[in-house]
């Protein structure tokens, strides 16, 4: 209504819409507490029952969600005054796959699940010089060989073996899977599932701004990759590495070749100091899977966050359990919208990696607690990326050698420039090694749901990305269309989308040089531990506790001064290393064949 005085007031209409949404805010609490805690009931405990049940309940939940955006679009929202009522409508009115019809969204649940499903309980067997025909399971088995074996066979067994026992079992499934979220995603107005994803971002050119940050990362990966390429060379010497110049993806200490962590003793630049695994230190101290939560926990309360609640430690699973039941080992953090329950799902074992997994999940809780009192629409990362920082920002603290002693796990002497090198590197097989493959997987999905390529080549056109972006290759022949590799990643049978870990990645070091400068932190950033800086957690704290509220680019300026994401402080952070390995690197040549695979890797 336009008043005299040329103000809007807000419209009765506004009014009448607030009422509504508070309304909203109470019910829809209830509905989602069912669905998370069916689901929480199905992932630590998988059977068919649970199965169903968490379906059932995930069906009603959507119908919940149907029915509020179509009472949603009864106001006139896109045209209100009011900026934060307008996108919760929006939110509310954005159904996502509860567009589907009741029968395309239970099947849509049942193919997610069968996946799932298949991935936690797919195990491996005939091991080479097993005689005992034991099959073992990913979740420690085949990631504890692919870290820790030096034996070129037998992390051929594990790779191969565990991408035919799990992915080459999705394909089909998968397809249909794909066709009923590109139908939700067309009910609602998008032109595919990957559109929908990369919505949630607000940003007209967000392929574009992740393409352009990938090429500002490269070449730092491409120092890391050809040092790691030639130490590799030596370890396997008895093997030929493609002339392409990638490298076997399976000698790189994980699974997935996402973090090459594992191999940080044989990388380490000054072999004769100390490294950063604490793995040893942790054991020798007594410490079980509480006392790495309890370290985390220790942290965010120094940042002035809550401790975990009561009901945090009663109910979270925090390993795996001995009593027989399956379970969804992959760890998870869950918020129960209800304002007073949070769990952590995780199979934790006590070394360096478990403790630094720990922080992440955490960070996720705490978010959930900081924004608990926002309208349940706006309980979310400000966007995707932000969620998956908080924890990881909080780890980079940790990680530094002043912190790990100052907590002794660290012999004294940490304050040692070559000790600082070691510590740079670990770092880099971690989070450089990272960077093109959290920036592949949905580059080869948003692909695939925009049907670039169709069911014949879903894995000659993941093994594209892999090599092009990944500089690595399959250390056995694979097949374009009979094999289906993506699968054999947690995040695709469980429909997770990944793009938010490449942002994140550029993102914590934003936030960490934020908190850095608010500690009046003096130094070179890698060194820097913001433990018990109360300007630091403040400036966390605010960012957190206005969830999805506004548009991610305000929160993110309101935090670091920039509204965009950019790599400059990621690249200065890692900026003594990539000095170094330009000098190691002297003779290597740097890069591998861009334009796809080896010949004669990939078959169709
Ligand atoms: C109910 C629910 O699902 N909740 C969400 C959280 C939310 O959305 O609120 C959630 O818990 N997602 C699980 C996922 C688990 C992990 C993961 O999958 N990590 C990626 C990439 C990566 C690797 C290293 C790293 O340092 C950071 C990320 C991988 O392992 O490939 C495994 C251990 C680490 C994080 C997670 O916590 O992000
Ligand atoms: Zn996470």
């Amino acid at each position: 209504v336009l008043l005299s005085s040329g103000c809007f007031a807000q419209s009765d209409d506004e009014e009448a819409a607030q009422i509504w949404v508070d309304q909203y805010n109470q019910d829809v609490q209830g509905v989602y507490f069912d669905y998370v805690s069916a689901d929480w009931t199905y992932n630590t405990n998988i059977t068919d029952h649970n199965s169903q049940l968490a379906n059932e309940k995930a069906a009603e939940s959507a119908a919940f969600d149907n029915q509020k955006a179509i009472e949603a679009n009864n106001w006139d929202w896109p045209n209100f005054q009011n900026e934060s009522l307008k996108r919760e409508f929006s939110k509310i009115a954005d159904m996502g796959y509860a567009a589907l019809s009741d029968e395309d969204f239970n099947n849509m649940t049942k193919l997610n699940s069968n996946m799932t499903t298949i991935y936690s309980t797919a195990t491996v067997c005939n091991k080479p010089g097993d005689t005992n025909g034991t099959c073992y399971p990913l979740d420690p088995d085949l990631e504890e060989v692919m870290s820790s074996s030096r034996d070129w066979d037998e992390l051929v067994w594990a790779w191969e073996g565990w991408r035919n026992e799990s992915g080459r079992k999705m394909p089909d499934t998968y397809e249909q899977f794909a066709e009923l979220l590109n139908k939700a995603a067309v009910i609602n107005g998008y032109a595919d599932n990957g559109e929908y994803w990369r919505s949630w971002y607000e940003s007209a050119d967000f392929r574009q701004i992740c393409e352009n940050l990938w090429l500002e990362l490269k070449p730092l990966y491409q120092q890391l990759h050809a040092y790691v390429r030639s130490k590799l060379r030596d370890i396997y010497s008895g093997h030929t590495f493609p002339g392409t110049g990638h490298i076997p993806a399976h000698i790189l200490g994980n699974m997935w070749a996402q973090s090459w962590l594992a191999l940080e003793q044989e990388m380490r630049p000054y072999p004769n100091k100390t490294g950063l695994d604490v793995t040893d230190e942790l054991i020798k101290q007594g410490y079980n899977n509480t006392g790495l939560f309890l370290l985390a926990e220790d942290f965010f309360v120094s940042l002035g966050m809550d401790p975990m609640v009561d009901n945090f430690w009663e109910n979270s699973m925090i390993e795996k359990p001995t009593d027989g039941r399956e379970v969804v080992c992959h760890a998870s953090a869950w918020d129960f919208y209800n304002g007073i329950d949070f769990r952590i799902k995780q199979c934790t074992r006590v070394n360096t990696e478990w403790l630094i997994t720990t922080h992440h999940e955490m960070g996720h809780i705490e978010y959930f607690m900081e924004y608990k009192h926002q309208p349940v629409q706006f309980r979310d990362g400000a966007n995707p990326g932000f969620h998956e920082a908080i924890g990881d920002v909080i780890a980079l603290s940790v990680s530094t050698p002043n912190h790990m002693e100052s907590i002794g796990l660290l012999p004294e002497g940490a304050d040692d420039p070559e000790v600082d090198m070691n510590f740079l590197m670990s770092e880099a097989l971690k989070k450089i090694a990272f960077i093109p493959f959290g920036y592949l997987i949905d580059q080869w999905r948003w692909d695939l749901f925009g049907e670039e390529f169709d069911r014949n080549n879903y894995n000659g056109a993941w093994w594209d990305v892999r090599c092009r972006y990944q500089g690595i290759s399959p250390p056995v022949t694979r097949s374009a269309s009979g094999d289906f590799d993506a699968g054999a990643k947690y995040h695709v049978p469980a429909n997770t989308p990944y793009i938010r870990y490449f942002v994140s990645y550029v993102l914590q070091y934003q936030f960490h040089k934020a908190m850095c400068d608010a500690a009046n932190y003096v130094g070179p950033y890698h060194r820097c531990d913001v433990y018990k800086s109360n300007e630091a957690g403040d400036l966390l704290r605010a960012m957190m506790e206005t969830g999805a509220s506004r548009p991610w680019p305000e929160i993110l300026e309101q935090m670091t001064g920039s509204r965009n994401m950019t790599a400059q402080p990621l690249i200065d952070y890692f900026q003594p290393l990539m000095d170094w390995l330009i000098e190691e690197n002297a003779d290597e040549t740097l890069g591998w064949d861009e334009t796809g695979c080896p010949v004669g890797s990939i078959v169709p």
